[in-house]
């Protein structure tokens, strides 16, 4: 067997990573293996990008043969016109391609990212799970992946011939004409100079209190949105709206101070790079030094055609870099899923021997000094049922998820066969271990996918009849393509429904160690007392750890381990602890008093246990006791008396 203290980690392993946790993927690292496409996107669209300059070059040429004395040589002309069409057709060509391959890469790219996500996914410990928003986690492996897009498609070609056009443009214009050039660069400049207005700290503050508005207001939205049916049931409405409501006016608020501190810097920007104001420098500028014979009439064309030019790239680099700027956010958010330490995997699986379960001095905590499990010891044997009870918050889901690994000890083990489950192989353990627990996901999938889930190859008669046993069945057929429904699509289930199948799913599974949180909340009074007896005739030689809400079930356990604050405080056939009266007898008997004030008034009596009590401790254990039958009214989930 493998030995605990070489295994055990010291933090739960669910925890996000800390400290000494291997770092994710770096941004440039995730990329790197399609450098060479983005190299050719990029020389893709820088040729594009110079050929698009011919047009104009030509139309300057062909304004020059015009404007020179003496007729004009119609080889000249065509030759200029002829090299503009060309640049024009190789720009389109060559910005396609850059546009085509750099949506290939990108497409590449978010496939990486989501495989990535998906296997890591796949690997992190499936309590992780339950401590995060499935709506984070769409984000991330939705929204997020598909903002690299303007990232990885359109900036590395914009902001590239961003640079390039102006580049090779103003190179041509001083060429032509230096004090013409520097004239045109007027409006680049006076709103390169605005830029810094824009980054004050007081803009910057602007900015900060814009983002945490539209949070608030988010925030506002889904606190509604999700509790929307509370909310109205218990007349908060007016206490919501007016949240929203005060969300609103405060975002408003600071979107005007926003505004109003942004728009004469942002407004002279748009004038210094708009044509008009472009043309009106150049033509200012022009006419001076024409009128004083210091360049031709022919020269001012190129700075007529060029000089706006000169402009759009500055203007698509705002873009390019605020596209960046979320791009780097959302890959910093997808960063930190691929971070998340996976579930440990032993290098030589052990193979367990049988399927009894020991838990040996547990404990667990998940957050660190705040220990939930306090050196929990038990075992559960094979062919038994052992009914967990114990008050609200004293660890009883918490335990029952650390067979199927949702999480592994702080300190400990759990044994399964003999072996340290962290010595298993995970799929072992899932071949070993199946569960059913209060919040079923099912999937969009049909109904005997759902139930065959575990053992895909799996008839139909043994979908049938594992739903037959879960009592499902005639439920199913009510559907309206029975089997073949699919989840969501054509088939609503309800919260018990869901259940049963899940526990449809668990039993076709067929895994000897059988782990339940009661799934009685959501069903009817019949159902959940034949779902009972299935559990407790089908056991076999299963291993079943229940977590017990009803006095049937408990009635019907073998063994009996009620926790208190982490700790077994009681451990025995039930009754035998009922006679002991101690700890389980108080809790048992606060649940058969109607007149109690606790909320247990309303349940179905308990079955008489002290009939069972008789029984030598040694006897095997006597068929369960006669159930009377509950009353259709539910146990609520975790409110036991403590
Ligand atoms: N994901 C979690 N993160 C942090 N603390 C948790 C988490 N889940 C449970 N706890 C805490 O662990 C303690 C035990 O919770 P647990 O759900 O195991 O109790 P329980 O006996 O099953 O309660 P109930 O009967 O109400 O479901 C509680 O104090 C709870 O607040």
């Amino acid at each position: 067997m493998t030995s605990t203290e070489a295994t055990a980690p010291a933090e739960p392993s669910a925890a996000p990573p800390e400290g000494g946790s291997p770092p994710g993927p770096s941004t440039a690292g995730l990329l790197r293996p399609y450098s060479a496409g983005f190299a050719a996107v990029v020389a893709l669209q820088v040729v594009g990008a110079l050929a698009g300059l011919l047009p104009l070059l030509a139309v300057v040429e062909v304004g020059r043969a015009l404007l020179s004395p003496g007729p004009a040589d119609p080889a000249r002309v065509w030759t200029a016109v002829a090299v503009g069409a060309a640049g024009l057709l190789v720009r389109l060509l060559f910005t396609a391609a850059s546009s085509g391959l750099g949506h290939l890469l990108d497409g590449q790219v978010q496939l990486t990212l989501r495989r990535l996500l998906a296997e890591r996914l796949g690997r992190v410990p499936l309590g992780w799970f339950s401590r995060r928003r499935t709506g984070e986690l769409t984000k991330v492996v939705g929204e997020d992946v598909s903002t690299v897009h303007p990232f990885i498609a359109h900036a590395p070609g914009e902001l590239v011939s961003a640079f390039v056009v102006p580049a090779v443009s103003l190179a041509y214009l001083f060429a032509v004409d230096w004090r013409l050039t520097l004239v045109t660069l007027v409006p680049v400049l006076l709103a390169t100079a605005l830029v810094p207005l824009m980054m004050t700290p007081a803009r910057l503050r602007e900015q900060e209190e814009f983002d945490a508005g539209m949070a608030r207001i988010a925030s506002a939205v889904v606190e509604f949105v999700q509790g929307i049916a509370v909310v109205k049931a218990f007349g908060g409405s007016e206490h919501v709206q007016r949240r929203f409501r005060t969300a609103v006016d405060d975002f408003v608020g600071g979107f005007l101070r926003m505004v109003r501190g942004l728009a004469g810097t942002a407004a002279g920007m748009q004038v210094a790079l708009s044509p008009p104001f472009v043309l009106l420098v150049v033509l200012t500028g022009g006419t001076v030094l024409l009128t004083t014979g210091r360049i031709a009439a022919a020269d001012l064309l190129p700075f007529l055609l060029l000089g706006l030019g000169l402009t759009a790239p500055v203007q698509a680099l705002g873009h390019g870099f605020d596209d960046l700027r979320a791009a780097r956010r959302a890959v910093g958010r997808i960063r930190d899923v691929l971070e998340v330490r996976p579930l440990p995997e032993p290098a030589r699986p052990a193979v367990p021997d049988g399927h009894r379960v020991e838990l040996r001095d547990v404990r667990f905590g998940y957050d660190p000094g705040h220990e939930v499990l306090r050196g929990i010891d038990l075992v559960l044997e094979p062919g038994t049922v052992t009914a967990l009870v114990g008050p609200s918050g004293s660890g009883k889901s918490t335990l029952v998820r650390l067979l199927p690994r949702f999480f592994d000890p702080t300190r400990g083990a759990v044994v399964l066969g003999g072996v340290d489950l962290r010595a298993l192989d995970s799929r072992e353990l899932y071949r070993k271990v199946s569960f059913v627990f209060q919040d079923v996901r099912l999937l969009r999938a049909s109904v005997a996918d759902n139930i065959a889930l575990a053992v895909p190859h799996a008839g139909h008669d043994a979908v049938v009849r594992a739903a037959r046993l879960a009592h499902i069945h005639d439920r199913i057929l009510e559907l309206p393509r029975g089997y073949a429904s699919v989840v969501g699509e054509d088939a609503g289930l309800s919260g018990g429904e869901a259940q049963r199948i899940a526990l449809a799913r668990a039993l076709l599974a067929d895994a000897p160690v059988l782990v339940l949180d009661e799934a009685t909340a959501f069903a009817d009074p019949q159902t959940e007392r034949a779902v009972r007896h299935t559990l407790t005739t089908l056991k076999g030689d299963r291993t079943v750890l229940v977590i017990a809400h009803r006095p049937e079930t408990i009635a019907a356990a073998d063994t009996v381990v009620m926790l208190d604050e982490g700790a077994v405080v009681e451990c025995g056939r039930p009754a035998e602890l009922l006679a002991r009266e101690g700890r389980f007898a108080a809790f048992w008997s606060a649940r058969r008093a109607p007149s109690t004030a606790s909320p247990q008034a309303q349940d179905p009596a308990p079955p008489p246990l002290l009939t069972r009590a008789v029984a030598p401790a040694s006897a095997p254990a006597p068929a369960p006791a006669p159930v009377p039958s509950p009353t259709p009214t539910p146990v609520p989930r975790g409110d036991e008396p403590r």
